[in-house]
Order: C-alpha cells, then sequence, then structure tokens
C-alpha cells in the first residue's frame, strides 16, 4: 500500500462522552440463555473500564482507490487491553468447526471451515425481550419481567395470553434498549416479532437465535458509538495458528440491504488481510489510475495486529474482496481472534450466520492446561426447528 494512501485521510474519531461502565459499578453475572452451551463470563471490570479509552487511535480514511472506502483504527482498543481481551474471550467463549456442503462445479463437496467460529445476534425482523410474566394481582395483563418478578421459563410452551401487549401493564425491554451495562441480562430474553410483537413462531429460524452475550454486547456498544452504526449481530472467527484461514470473498449478500457497514476487530497475532478489486474489464479508467497510480487489480495488504479495527463501508462490500490468507513460515503464528459487527435486516441473514458459523457439530472451548480448543460435548438437541 502507498504512502500517499496510508497518509491520506484523518479523521478525528472522538472518545466516548458516556463511559461503559464505571468504577463502581460491581462485576456483572455470567450471561446464561437457554440457547447457550455453557454461561459466558461477563467482562472482567478492568476490561470494561479499560474500553472507555477507545479508539486508542485515531481512524485512517482509506478511499483513495475506486470503491474503496473503509476505515482504519489503528489500534481501536491498546495492544495491552486488546491482548487481555483475546485471552478472555478464547477461554470464555463456545466456538464450533463448521463442516457443511457446497455445489462445486455441479457437484456436492464437503467444505470445512478452516477457522473456528461462533454467532451471537438476529436480524431486523425479531428482537429479544424479558418474558413477559401474568400480573399475579389481577391473573391478566403482563408487568416488566424483572429479576424477582415471575417470568415464564424457557422453553415454555406459550399460554394463549402470552404475547407482549401494548397495555399500560405490559412493559418489556427489547435487547437495544437497556442503557447500562448493569440492567443488561440474557436470562429471561425471548424472541418476539418486531412487526406485531408475537412470540417467534417455531420454524420461523433453522437454527435458534442467540442474544448476544455481556461481553460482546459491552464491545458492540463501545464499537457502534465510533463507528456511528448500530449492529446487531456479532460473528467471531478464532484462527488457531498461521494454517486457519479465510478466503477471498465479500461480504455484500442482500440480507445485510445497500452498502452494508461492517466492523472487524483484530485480537492477538497479527495477521495479513488482503484487500482486491472485484474483476472489472480493462482497460480501467485512466483518470482513477493516473490519480491514484494503481491500477484497480493492485492489491492492498494490511497487517492487523491486536486491537486494529477495520470499518468496512460504502461501496467496499459490493466492489472488493478481502481475506486472511494461511501463513506459513518458520516462526508459528499464534491464536488470532477476528469479531465482525454487523446487521442483518431480514430472516434470510439469521439462517444463513448460524448456519455457517455454528451448524450442527459439536462444541468447542479453549483447554487451559492442555493449551488448545477441545471439544466439550457433542451438541445437544437443541435446534430441530425451534424459534
Ligand atoms: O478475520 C478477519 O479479519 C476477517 C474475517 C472476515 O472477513 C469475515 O468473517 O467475514
Ligand atoms: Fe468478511
Amino acid at each position: 500500500m502507498s504512502k500517499r494512501t496510508l497518509d491520506a485521510f484523518f479523521s478525528t474519531a472522538s472518545k466516548r462522552t458516556k463511559p461503559a461502565s464505571s468504577q463502581n459499578d460491581p462485576p456483572t453475572a455470567p450471561s446464561k440463555h437457554e440457547t447457550y452451551p455453557f454461561p459466558i463470563a461477563s467482562l472482567p471490570a478492568n476490561l470494561q473500564l479499560a474500553l472507555n479509552e477507545t479508539p486508542a487511535g485515531k481512524a485512517r480514511v482509506m478511499n483513495d482507490r475506486p470503491d474503496l472506502d473503509c476505515l482504519y483504527f489503528q489500534p481501536y482498543i491498546p495492544r495491552g487491553t486488546a491482548n487481555e481481551l483475546f485471552r478472555f474471550l478464547r477461554a470464555e467463549i463456545p466456538f464450533y468447526r463448521v463442516v457443511y456442503f457446497a455445489k462445486r462445479g455441479g457437484v456436492d463437496v464437503q467444505i470445512n471451515t478452516p477457522r473456528y467460529t461462533t454467532v451471537f445476534g438476529v436480524d431486523e425482523s425479531a428482537f429479544f425481550a424479558e418474558a413477559p410474566s401474568v400480573d399475579s394481582e389481577n391473573g391478566e395483563g403482563y408487568a416488566a419481567a424483572t429479576p424477582t418478578a415471575k417470568t415464564a421459563k424457557p422453553g415454555e410452551e406459550k399460554s394463549t395470553n402470552s404475547q407482549p401487549k401494548h397495555s399500560e401493564k405490559t412493559s418489556y425491554k427489547s435487547q437495544n434498549t437497556h442503557d447500562s451495562e448493569k440492567e443488561y441480562k440474557t436470562n429471561n430474553l425471548r424472541l418476539y416479532n418486531k412487526k406485531d410483537n408475537t412470540p417467534i413462531q417455531p420454524g420461523k429460524y433453522g437454527h435458534s437465535p442467540r442474544p448476544i452475550p455481556a461481553c460482546l454486547h459491552t464491545l458492540k456498544k463501545s464499537i457502534e458509538i465510533a463507528t456511528k452504526t448500530t449492529y446487531n449481530f456479532v460473528l467471531v472467527n478464532y484462527y488457531t495458528n498461521g494454517n486457519d484461514s479465510i478466503a477471498f470473498h465479500s461480504d455484500d449478500e442482500r440480507f445485510l440491504g445497500h452498502e452494508p457497514s461492517i466492523a472487524s476487530l483484530s485480537l492477538g497475532a497479527e495477521r495479513e488481510f488482503l484487500l482486491k478489486h472485484k474483476p472489472q474489464p480493462a482497460p480501467w479508467n485512466p483518470a482513477t489510475v493516473e490519480k491514484t497510480k494503481q491500477s484497480p487489480t493492485d492489491m492492498i495488504k494490511l497487517l492487523l495486529g491486536s486491537g486494529d479495527m477495520i470499518l468496512m463501508r460504502g461501496s467496499t462490500q459490493s466492489n472488493w474482496l478481502h481475506s486472511i490468507p494461511k501463513r506459513k513460515g518458520k516462526v508459528p503464528v499464534g491464536g488470532r481472534i477476528n469479531i465482525t459487527f454487523r446487521r442483518a435486516v431480514v430472516p434470510a441473514g439469521t439462517d444463513n450466520y448460524y448456519h455457517y458459523n455454528v451448524g450442527s457439530g459439536g462444541v468447542w472451548r479453549w483447554d487451559a492446561v492442555k493449551g488448545e480448543m477441545v471439544e466439550i460435548a457433542s451438541r445437544k438437541d437443541e435446534d430441530k426447528g425451534k424459534g
């Protein structure tokens, strides 16, 4: 990448005005939910506090190549904090090694995803809210679910009246309306249709959507402020070593809507991130080539270190491909986590993300003693057509 590109533009991403947590907040409880294979710890107080210092550096605008529009935070999270966050998330989050079949030249081919993945969230057509509970005084209407209120048990069949209603007695909090981390709890969250607030029916989704656990929710909030964008999906990749990778692709599916903004955070080992323009017929616009002294086919190579973040936005996804290539060499490459924050607008997005990032195989978890991922359980039969 040229010096000109590197120095081209700077934007002053302002630091947050409202802290994500204060020093006096008690450590929050682990996030639990019927769709999680195990409770997921919340961020330790020191990491929550450190997130108040984000973004750690100014974002650089990368838009001097045709159709490219990215913000590059180098870093978004200070390196030391980012490494601690890497170790925390690797230890606390359930991962999957997804195998799926795809047509290649008309033939079904088995694809082994070359990295661990996991995903949380639901598309815009639905939302998570605390399960409503029956008002004990008159037996009708619904009260806001609180930790002490009587709430429907997870998985309990809905009664005839179990829809949240728009009345004074009805109050339920959408996952996105919590304004303090202390209030953010996944335990009693259930899924509703945005259109009419009715509970999601079994079969709407091929795989039960999972609420974003508190630790990733905190991170999401921080990144939403910095990027002035809201997200409803958090996808996590874990690259064990230089052998794990992601092939050239673009995140331009229709379920993300027009010109999606995707924030991509790197934690742990440094890896190369390659960007190349989608194939386009020559001759290229001579004016553009003259301006940039680069042909649109020239590759951009960024070294993403721990804490760095790229926001890909505007026309980027529809025109550029990106990848993390395998890294060979004598020096072993350590583990790396990548977290992307996205916004899916229709159920097809939810189905796609759970299919390719959770799938149906076993659950993997980091084993600190062995220093490797271990398969902790073949999946409990949690997902056959449940909402
Ligand atoms: O690991 C990365 O930096 C990129 C991940 C990515 O492109 C994706 O998950 O779509
Ligand atoms: Fe991607």
